[in-house]
């Protein structure tokens, strides 16, 4: 296999700008957001100063990812607040911005709980919104420090799994530092194997039709010094035809309670190539992704997108023309097909790594199990 991949770099953070902060100017509270629909051209802020503009940085997916999709609604609920908005209707306009990454929802309900129980307790307005605020940036800790174990758990996993490391593995869309409050979860691992000399590649999918794997991850990947080729997602078959691939490490969106996982489109097809080449397929996310209220993979809710991210392509520097504001690559009117994610079957899922263990067969009781050592497991 041809050996092409970036120049080894030292290892920076993907990013020079943190991809959340809460700031606090004279003129009010903000949210600031690394947009991504920028990466990797520009490093440009995106500041959120109410509810609506936040929702629709989550829908154009400037702010991506699910555990940083909860963080972000979680800072979107404390945003409403010490604005003086209507709670409740920016966690409800924040919880439905995207329907499939449970993690949001997660994110808005413990801050909007939070919310409520202390104005029920002091009736002060400013000290429920800073309890809102106060939940937000718990959660955000907590995600980081998911993320380092999860680390820790997947490197371990692989290292079971495949003795004697040099470990290829295939990736798809993004699971960094741009999804997280920490390093990630699927790259996270890939990126801790790589400090300690045992990744030998990580193969990316490039990830269509909106590029998280070429715009993202690669992005991440350079930074990081580790040796990564880009592929198209159509070319995964034939490097585990060549037996190129040693396992798959993905995130997920939501995961249902019989160990069903929603992730982005294409991931489902990488979990049958796994299976047919006998590659291990591991799922990396945090518990607050489990739904135990969703029961199985048919009732997750797959967000259906605009088919102009299919038909059309953006390129900065070009002048555009399609109605998406894209350069069209398809004949203008041609109808598209846009699902954001798929669902792959609990039978096809070697194990699910979380921080608080690893599910390995994944059933619903060992998930349950697992999901149960954390302290805080479903919507608040
Ligand atoms: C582990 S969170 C990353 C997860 O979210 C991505 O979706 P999107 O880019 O649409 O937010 C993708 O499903 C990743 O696996």
């Amino acid at each position: 296999m041809a050996d092409q991949h970036a120049q080894s770099g030292e290892d920076k953070r993907p990013t020079e700008i943190p991809v959340i902060r809460w700031e606090e100017p004279p003129e009010g509270p903000v949210l600031v957001l690394l947009d991504q629909t920028r990466l990797p051209a520009e490093e440009v802020e995106l500041v959120c100063t109410d509810a609506p503009m936040l929702v629709e940085a989550i829908r154009s997916l400037a702010v991506r990812g699910a555990p940083l999709l909860g963080i972000a609604g979680a800072y979107g609920v404390a945003l409403a607040a010490v604005r003086g908005f209507d709670v409740d209707d920016a966690a409800d306009a924040l919880a439905a911005a995207r329907p499939t990454a449970v993690n949001l929802a997660v994110g808005v309900r413990r801050a909007q709980a939070a919310h409520r129980a202390e104005l029920a307790r002091s009736g002060d307005t400013d000290k429920a919104a800073e309890a809102a605020l106060a939940a937000a940036r718990k959660l955000h800790r907590d995600d980081a420090e998911a993320s380092a174990r999860m680390a820790e758990r997947g490197m371990a996993l692989l290292d079971e799994l495949l003795p004697g490391g040099g470990h290829r593995v295939l990736t798809h869309c993004n699971t960094g530092s741009l999804v997280s409050g920490g390093e990630g979860t699927a790259f996270a691992v890939a990126l801790a194997a790589h400090r300690v000399g045992r990744l030998r590649r990580l193969w990316v999918d490039e990830t269509r039709p909106l590029l998280q794997g070429a715009r993202l991850t690669a992005y991440e990947a350079a930074r990081s010094g580790m040796a990564y080729t880009l592929l198209t997602d159509n070319a995964a078959g034939s490097l585990f035809a060549a037996g190129e691939v040693d396992a798959v490490l993905i995130g997920a969106d939501r995961i249902a309670a019989d160990g069903a996982v929603a992730n982005k489109v294409g991931s489902y097809p990488l979990a049958v190539l796994a299976r047919y080449h006998h590659v291990p397929f591991i799922v990396v996310a945090p518990v607050t992704t489990v739904d135990p209220d969703t029961p199985d993979g048919a009732s997750i809710e797959v967000e259906q997108r605009a088919g102009f991210e299919v038909t059309e392509v953006t390129a900065p520097q070009v002048p555009v023309t399609g109605p998406g504001g894209g350069i069209p690559v398809a004949p203008l009117g041609t109808q598209a097909y846009n699902p954001a994610f798929d669902v792959t079957p609990p039978e096809l899922v070697t194990a699910i790594v979380t921080e608080e263990g690893v599910v390995s067969p994944v059933t619903a009781e060992a998930l349950a199990e697992v999901c149960a050592r954390s302290r805080e497991v479903t919507i608040g």
